[in-house]
């Protein structure tokens, strides 16, 4: 199946400063995928490079299987700050996406903006920022994309609208041939949305995969003091932590876990992000906003 998103060592700089560094991605069809990190880890730049609207400066991005930015028609994109035209009304957006999109549906956009109750002939500029962001989504999702890239949708909206906004995404995904990848902060919207997860810290990504496979590769082990070089080869230390007589290893392994010394538990997602999200110097501790 073409992945929907597949990158090669793709790399951003902005002057001297690396935004995404060594980023290798091979996302298949048919996810909702998370992308989670903490402010300026590296998100917008990735999206913005997978919709061809930035250019790499190493490496390649394709995305449904073309060069990023050749499939327009196919690829939805919903850029941070929700871009709408301040002066034409919420009708005028629709018939401009009508125009513009040639698998428009508007009965959809017709029904979503009716359930938001926004009045098609209010000006962009004068809706709020949550309903400014739910005409953006709307927008994205009546133009039928095969791909649909939302950064920090729904950042905006409050919790019900969230909640609602990710319910319809996962239909979507259900009902269409449409894969999502979306970023957020909040790692109860990514348990809630995605079955997909890509972390990325410090403009590098830490993690990716399905995240089934993930929490079902992932332990916590709990035992007597050990140092990390005495574990088996096939179990990868995510952190660890020890006390004086204590050591608590966060491990990936495809393997089971054969020792009696440990007592071993699985992870929340939100342990796992966590995890990941704290491998970086202390001096650049993320942090990770979990809301319920
Ligand atoms: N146009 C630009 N010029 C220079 N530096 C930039 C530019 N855009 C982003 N950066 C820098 O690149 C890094 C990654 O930024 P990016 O916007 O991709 O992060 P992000 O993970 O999307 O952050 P946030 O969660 O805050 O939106 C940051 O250090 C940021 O300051």
């Amino acid at each position: 199946m073409t992945a929907v998103l597949q990158a090669q060592a793709l790399g951003k700089k902005y002057g001297r400063r690396w935004a995404l560094t060594d980023c290798d991605l091979e996302v298949p069809a048919g996810h909702v995928v998370g992308l989670v990190g903490p402010n300026g880890a590296g998100k917008s730049t990735l999206l913005n490079l997978s919709v061809g609207m930035l250019t790499p400066t190493a490496g390649s991005v394709e995305v449904l299987g073309g060069p990023a930015g050749a499939q327009q028609a196919k690829v939805g994109y919903v850029a941070q700050d929700t871009p709408t035209y301040s002066r034409l009304s919420v009708a005028d957006h629709l018939k401009l996406g009508a125009r513009l999109n040639p698998e428009w549906d508007d009965s959809l956009a017709q029904q979503r903006i009716q359930h938001l109750q926004l009045d098609p002939k209010q000006r962009a500029g004068k809706l709020s920022g949550g309903q400014r962001a739910q005409l953006a989504l709307t927008l994205g999702l009546a133009k039928r994309p095969e791909l649909l890239i939302l950064d920090e949708p729904v950042a905006a909206l409050d919790p019900l609208a969230r909640r609602e906004f990710l319910q319809d995404l996962m239909e979507a995904v259900a009902e269409q041939e449409l894969s999502v990848v979306l970023s957020s902060h909040l790692v109860s919207d990514v348990e809630r949305a995605c079955d997909y997860l890509i972390v990325l810290v410090g403009s590098r990504v830490q993690v990716s995969g399905e995240i089934d496979t993930l929490l079902a590769t992932h332990y916590r082990l709990v035992g007597p003091r050990r140092d990390a070089k005495n574990l088996p080869r096939d179990q990868h230390v995510v952190s660890e932590s020890h006390t004086d007589r204590q050591s608590t290893f966060l491990i990936r392994t495809d393997q089971p876990i054969l020792d009696p010394a440990w007592t071993v538990s699985q992870l929340t997602l939100e342990d796992l992000v966590l995890a990941y999200m704290g491998r970086t110097a202390p001096t650049e501790r993320p942090v990770l906003e979990v809301q319920r």
